[in-house]
C-alpha cells in the first residue's frame, strides 16, 4: 500500500482533554474519576485529568457542587475531594470513551442502540465482564469495516460514528472518510461488447496502483487513461489483488442469470427478509448474516425466485441437502422433479441443485459447476467455503454469489475470502431481531464442575497435551450434573453435545438417551431427530456428537447442555448456542467446563461470542 493512513496525533488518545476547561459538564467529571480509578477526586486531580489548572478545576467543581451535580466532602487535614451527587446514575449510565488514534472505542454499559449503530462500522474486538451492568465493551474500526459500512455515503457513515462518539473526532472521520473513498474508487463493469473493464476513478490510481499491484495478464489492454480491459479469468484475482493493496473493487458487471427457472415464494417475507434481498439483487453478490433461525433460508429461497435462474446449493452436510430440498419444496412452488440432490448418495443435477461442499470441492465432480448455466451460487453456511471451492468459486465470478452465515463476517477470520469472492455481508442488527421476538435470546450460563473423583483429578494432572483436554473434556462429575440439570428441566426437549464418542456412550448410558454420532448410519440418524422434532414423541432427550453441530433443524430444542467440546472453535459455541435459538422453545444453553482446567477459558472465549451479541451469559460455580 503506497498512501496509507497516517496516523493521527497522539494527543488525540486521551479522552480527557480539549473542550473548554471551565465549563466542565458532569461527564467530564465522571471521566475523570474513571482515569482516577476512584470514586471521589480532589480538584487538582480533576485539574490534571482534564489538562486544565487546579483553579479551573476548582471553579469547575463548585459549579457542578451549586448546580447539585457534585457534593464535595471536607476531609480533616487532606484536601477536599468531590463525588457526584447521583452515584446510582454513574452506575447505570452508558460510557463511551473513543481513542481516536488508536481508532478504538471502548463502551461500558453499551445501550442496545449504540450497539447497534457501532456493529454498522466497527468491529467487536472483546468484552469483558460477564454480568449484565459490568460489561466493557472494544470495538475497533478497521479498513474492512468501513468498507464494509451499510450506508450510501460517508456523510452516512459520519452522522452515525458522530452519534455514537462523545465528542467529534477530526482525525479519525478524515481517515473514514479516506477509507470510505478507497472503496470506491474502482470499479468492475460490463463493455457494452462483452468483455469486462476496470474503471479507476482517475489516471494515477489506474498508473500507480492497478499497474503496481496486477500481474502481467490479469488486464489485457489499457482502454483509456482510467480503463483497461480485463482478462476473463482473472477477474477474482483483480479483485483480490486490489483488495489486499486496500482498494476494494465494486463490482458492477453484469451477471449471468442462467437458464430460467420460474419459481414464487410462497411465504411473505419478513421487512428485514425483504430488505436483505433487495440489498442482494441491487449488488447481485452479498452473505446473509443473521443469528441461527432468523430466516436466512426463507430470504434465501426468495432470492433464488427473485433472480429466477439456475441455482446450485451448497451445503457443509447431507442432512443439510435434505433440510434445504423440504424447505424449498415448503416454501416456494417448484416442482419437486426441478430439485435435484448431489452428494455421496445421490448424483442428480437438476435446475435447482443442493451439494454438498465435500462433493464440490472434489476434481472428479467439478463438472457439477459447468454441467448448467448456473444463474446464482448459494453458499449455505459461508464460513465452511473450503480452499478448493474457494478457488472454484473464483472461477464463478460472473454468476449471482449468495452466501449465508450465521458468524458475522467479520469474526470468521477467512472474511477476505468472503467479501471478494462472495460478497459483502448483508445484514440485519442481532438486537433488532432479538427485540422484534423474531429469535429468542437465550440465557446461557457456564456452570463450573469441580472434580469429584480424585483419581480422575490425579489422572488429569500427570497427563499431557491432547490426553489433558480429554480427560477434562471427560470428567464424570460431568455425568451427574447433565442428570441434574436435564431433571431440573424435566419434559424438556434436550440436547446433550459432547465431543468425545466415549463420552457422549457414558453420558447416553446415565440418563437413558439415544446417542447420534457420525458413525450412526444416516437413516437412524434422520429418525431419530424426525422422532425428536415431532410433536408429543416420547423422545425429549439426544445426546449428540459433532455430527449435529450444524444446521440440523430442531426447532423444537429448549435446552442445550454442552458437556464437552470445548476445545472447538468460537464458532462451535454460537452454533451449538444457536441449536436452541430457534423461535420456539425457552432457549437455555448450559456449558459445563471443569473447574481449574482449560475448559475454564475455552467455556470463557466461547461465550464471549455470544455475550457480544447481546446474549446473557452467566457463570455458575457447582458445589464440589
Ligand atoms: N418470513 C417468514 N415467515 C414465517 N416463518 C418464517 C419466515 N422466515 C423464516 N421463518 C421460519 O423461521 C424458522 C427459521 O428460518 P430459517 O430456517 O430460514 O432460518 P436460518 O436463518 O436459515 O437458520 P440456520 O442459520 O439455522 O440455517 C423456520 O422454521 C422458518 O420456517
Amino acid at each position: 500500500m503506497t498512501d496509507d493512513t497516517g496516523e493521527p496525533a497522539a494527543s488525540d488518545d486521551d479522552p480527557a482533554t480539549g473542550g473548554d476547561p471551565t465549563d466542565v459538564p458532569i461527564d467530564r467529571f465522571h471521566e475523570a474519576l474513571e482515569a482516577e480509578e476512584r470514586p471521589v477526586a480532589t480538584a487538582s486531580e480533576v485539574a490534571r485529568r482534564l489538562g486544565t489548572t487546579q483553579a479551573a478545576a476548582r471553579d469547575a467543581l463548585s459549579d457542578l457542587v451549586e448546580r447539585g451535580d457534585v457534593d464535595r466532602l471536607d476531609v480533616e487535614s487532606d484536601p477536599v475531594v468531590f463525588y457526584p451527587s447521583d452515584w446510582g446514575a454513574l452506575a447505570s449510565r452508558e460510557r463511551v470513551v473513543a481513542f481516536p488514534s488508536r481508532r478504538e472505542i471502548v463502551v461500558d454499559r453499551p445501550t442496545q442502540f449504540t450497539r447497534a449503530r457501532l456493529s454498522q462500522f466497527a468491529y467487536l474486538v472483546d468484552t469483558t465482564g460477564t454480568e449484565p451492568g459490568t460489561r466493557g465493551y472494544l470495538y475497533r474500526i478497521r479498513q474492512e469495516d468501513v468498507w464494509a459500512a451499510p450506508f450510501e455515503d460517508a456523510d452516512g457513515l459520519i452522522g452515525s460514528l458522530r452519534a455514537v462518539l462523545p465528542r467529534r473526532a477530526d482525525h479519525l472521520e478524515e481517515w473514514v472518510r479516506d477509507q470510505w473513498r478507497r472503496a470506491h474508487r474502482f470499479r468492475l463493469y460490463t463493455h457494452e461488447d462483452g468483455y469486462v473493464v476496470l474503471e479507476a476513478a482517475n489516471e494515477s490510481l489506474m498508473g500507480n496502483v492497478a499497474e503496481s499491484h496486477l500481474e502481467d495478464g490479469q488486464l489485457r489492454a489499457p482502454i483509456s487513461e482510467t480503463e483497461a480491459w480485463v482478462n476473463e479469468d482473472a477477474v477474482a484475482s483483480v479483485k483480490r489483488a486490489l483488495y489486499d493493496a486496500g482498494y476494494p473493487v465494486e463490482d458492477d458487471r453484469d451477471l449471468e442469470t442462467g437458464d430460467p427457472v420460474d419459481i414464487d415464494l410462497t411465504t411473505e417475507l419478513r421487512d428485514y427478509q425483504e430488505t436483505w434481498v433487495d440489498t442482494f439483487l441491487e449488488s447481485r453478490s452479498g452473505v446473509y448474516v443473521g443469528p441461527p433461525g432468523s430466516g436466512k433460508t426463507i430470504a434465501a429461497i426468495a432470492t433464488i425466485a427473485a433472480v429466477g435462474g439456475e441455482t446450485l446449493i451448497l451445503v457443509p452436510s447431507r442432512e443439510l441437502a435434505g433440510q434445504w430440498r423440504d424447505e424449498l419444496l415448503a416454501h416456494s412452488t417448484v416442482d419437486p422433479a426441478d430439485v435435484g440432490l448431489y452428494h455421496g448418495g445421490e448424483k442428480e443435477i437438476r435446475p435447482v441443485t443442493i451439494a454438498t461442499y465435500q462433493i464440490a470441492g472434489m476434481d472428479r465432480h467439478r463438472s457439477l459447476f459447468d454441467s448448467r448455466e448456473w444463474g446464482l451460487i448459494c453458499f449455505d453456511e459461508a464460513h465452511h467455503v473450503s480452499a478448493p471451492v474457494y478457488s472454484r468459486t473464483a472461477e464463478l465470478q460472473s454468476k449471482h454469489r449468495l452466501g449465508l452465515s450465521a458468524t458475522p463476517v467479520r469474526e470468521t477470520g477467512n472474511e477476505e475470502e468472503i467479501y471478494t469472492l462472495i460478497g459483502q455481508p448483508i445484514g440485519a442488527d442481532w438486537d433488532a431481531l432479538f427485540e422484534a421476538g423474531f429469535v429468542q435470546e437465550p440465557e446461557v450460563e457456564i456452570r463450573y464442575v469441580p472434580w469429584r473423583e480424585e483419581l480422575a483429578r490425579n489422572e488429569y494432572v500427570s497427563a499431557d497435551g491432547r490426553e489433558r483436554r480429554r480427560l477434562a473434556a471427560e470428567n464424570p462429575a460431568k455425568v451427574a450434573e447433565v442428570r441434574y440439570l436435564l431433571a431440573a428441566h424435566r419434559g424438556k426437549k434436550a440436547l446433550v453435545f459432547v465431543e468425545y464418542l466415549d463420552h457422549g456412550e457414558a453420558i447416553a448410558d446415565a440418563i437413558g438417551a439415544p446417542f447420534v454420532s457420525g458413525e450412526t448410519p444416516h437413516h437412524d440418524r434422520a429418525e431419530l431427530f424426525r422422532r425428536f422434532r415431532e410433536e408429543g414423541s416420547d423422545l425429549d432427550v439426544l445426546v449428540v456428537s459433532r455430527v449435529g453441530d450444524e444446521g440440523i433443524d430442531l426447532p423444537n430444542a429448549e435446552l442445550a447442555v454442552v458437556a464437552s467440546g470445548l476445545g472447538g472453535s468460537r464458532r462451535q459455541g454460537s452454533q451449538r448456542a444457536g441449536r436452541t435459538m430457534r423461535p420456539e422453545g425457552s432457549a437455555l444453553v448450559y456449558v459445563l467446563a471443569t473447574r481449574g482446567t482449560s475448559e475454564e477459558e475455552f467455556a470463557q472465549r466461547q461465550m464471549r461470542h455470544l455475550a457480544r451479541k447481546g446474549v446473557r451469559v452467566r457463570e455458575t460455580n457447582v458445589a464440589e
